[in-house]
């Protein structure tokens, strides 16, 4: 449900973008053209005029469902109540016949280049379930109706990348994720199903009766993707030994953040296992960043849209003895698909954020207001997931969408844990069937 009030909100947004963009950052068009960009593409082509043949052609009774026009630089195909334009260097470019378009490897043999920027196509046909395009030079191209659908940019704008269900406690609670057996989770591929399922679409994932140690730890977080190596090592330890220079390795709280936002690619995944703690406190915070960006969106969207335009630099300073690190990550805030508004990354951190000195002071003060809604949003008791991690029990969090946090704590603590690649997760989804 939750889902589909996203789709509607974010079409609104997206006519919105097309009035108020240019106003919303007048001072600083030149700075972040990228936003302008979106409408730069609409401009229409330099190419030479050709003779629009402006009639709709339909096709033979059973398939009343198509038409099709020829128009200077496009064609306008109507299918499966979809109205779709194809600009025609990329219906040359497509041609998945067998001299364009090796099958074997599924890679473009066809040399993009080569093709000629006004080309037209001499003649077009469509039956029941193909277009049929003769180009110039004789080639013929063929494009299923489906295809096409499916492949489209109307297509597209109407679709989620990955399906996702945002929530806040309530909803998490009322949906009664189940945590996954470690030993279902290892040996069964459907208990890898299930787990990565419940991954996308909520962003957390538990698995149970692990055994509690690094190496066992190690062994799950390979089961689902790559450990990606960084300045922390491959799998770490932690303790509140302040062995490194941040606040992770105290016993004090830590308020809501992603990690590794001081990358230019944020860390995927992160794996958290609790090994020990004789102590009190130190539960841990968990977050949906989309479900707070979500409610900016509905209450604020021009806020929604600064967050997505805004970079911003984090950085790690790091000198202790035998650690000197110094890593800086650019990014806005919430990163999202521009043709269909899909959020796929929030870079929130206010530990780690750095000097802001990439727009002008206006666009800074507009800046601070969207940040403090989105903060408001994120910090609200409804939204937050409290947890207890206890030897045992490992924690997947979507480091791209979850934030986390912890209480402060005494006594003996110990975490063990990685970060993961988020591309290989999505592979190992993708090889079980599911939509990622
Ligand atoms: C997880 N581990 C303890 C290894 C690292 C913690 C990194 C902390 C850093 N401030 C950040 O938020 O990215
Ligand atoms: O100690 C914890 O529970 C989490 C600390 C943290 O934010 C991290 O390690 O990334
Ligand atoms: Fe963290």
């Amino acid at each position: 449900m939750l889902e589909m009030r996203s789709g509607f909100v974010f079409r609104r947004i997206e006519s919105m973008w097309c009035h108020r963009l240019t106003h919303l950052f007048s001072s600083t068009r030149c700075l972040l053209n990228r936003g302008s960009g979106h409408q730069i593409s609409w401009q229409p082509r330099y190419r030479k005029s050709l003779l629009a043949v402006s009639r709709w052609h339909h096709m033979a009774p059973a398939s009343l469902n198509c038409a099709w026009q020829l128009h200077g630089d496009h064609l306008e195909l109507r299918y499966a109540e979809t109205l779709m334009r194809f600009d025609y260097v990329w219906l040359r470019d497509h041609c998945r016949s067998a001299s364009c378009y090796n099958t074997k490897t599924n890679q473009r043999s066809l040399d993009t280049a080569s093709v000629d920027l006004c080309i037209k196509p001499k003649t077009v046909r469509v039956d029941e379930t193909t277009l049929f395009l003769t180009w110039p030079d004789g080639h013929v191209t063929r494009y299923g109706l489906e295809w096409l659908v499916k492949n489209s940019y109307e297509g597209q704008k109407q679709q989620v990348m990955h399906p996702r269900i945002l929530w806040n406690a309530e909803i998490y609670q009322q949906a009664q994720v189940p945590s996954v057996d470690c030993q279902n989770f290892l040996e069964t591929k459907e208990g890898l199903k299930e787990f990565l399922q419940n991954f996308l679409l909520y962003g957390i994932a538990f698995v149970e009766n692990v055994p509690p140690t690094k190496e066992d730890t190690e062994i799950l977080a390979e089961r689902i993707s790559l450990i990606r190596e960084t300045i922390y090592g491959r799998m770490w330890y932690f303790t509140s030994d302040f062995s490194r220079g941040d606040t992770a390795y105290t016993k004090l709280a830590l308020d809501r953040h992603t990690d590794t936002t001081y990358f230019q690619e944020p860390c995927g995944i992160q794996v958290f296992h609790c090994l020990k703690h004789e102590g009190t406190g130190g539960r841990t915070l968990l977050v949906d960043g989309f479900y707070a960006a979500e409610q900016v969106l509905q209450r604020a969207p021009e806020e929604f849209e600064l967050l997505t335009k805004v970079p911003l630099k984090h950085e790690y300073i790091e000198n202790v003895v035998g650690c000197h690190n110094h890593m800086i990550g650019v990014g806005p805030v919430l990163n999202i698909y521009p043709w269909n508004n899909e959020l796929y990354l929030i870079r929130y951190n206010n530990y780690d954020r750095a000097v802001i000195n990439t727009v002008p002071y206006d666009v800074v003060h507009r800046w601070y207001a969207a940040h403090r809604t989105l903060t408001t949003e994120l910090r609200r008791p409804e939204n937050e997931l409290w947890v207890k991690l206890k030897p045992g029990k490992a924690l997947f969090v979507d480091n791209w969408r979850i934030l986390h946090g912890r209480e402060s704590f005494t006594g003996y603590r110990q975490l063990c844990g990685c970060y993961l690649t988020r591309d290989d997760m999505l592979n190992t989804a993708r090889f079980l069937g599911l939509q990622a």
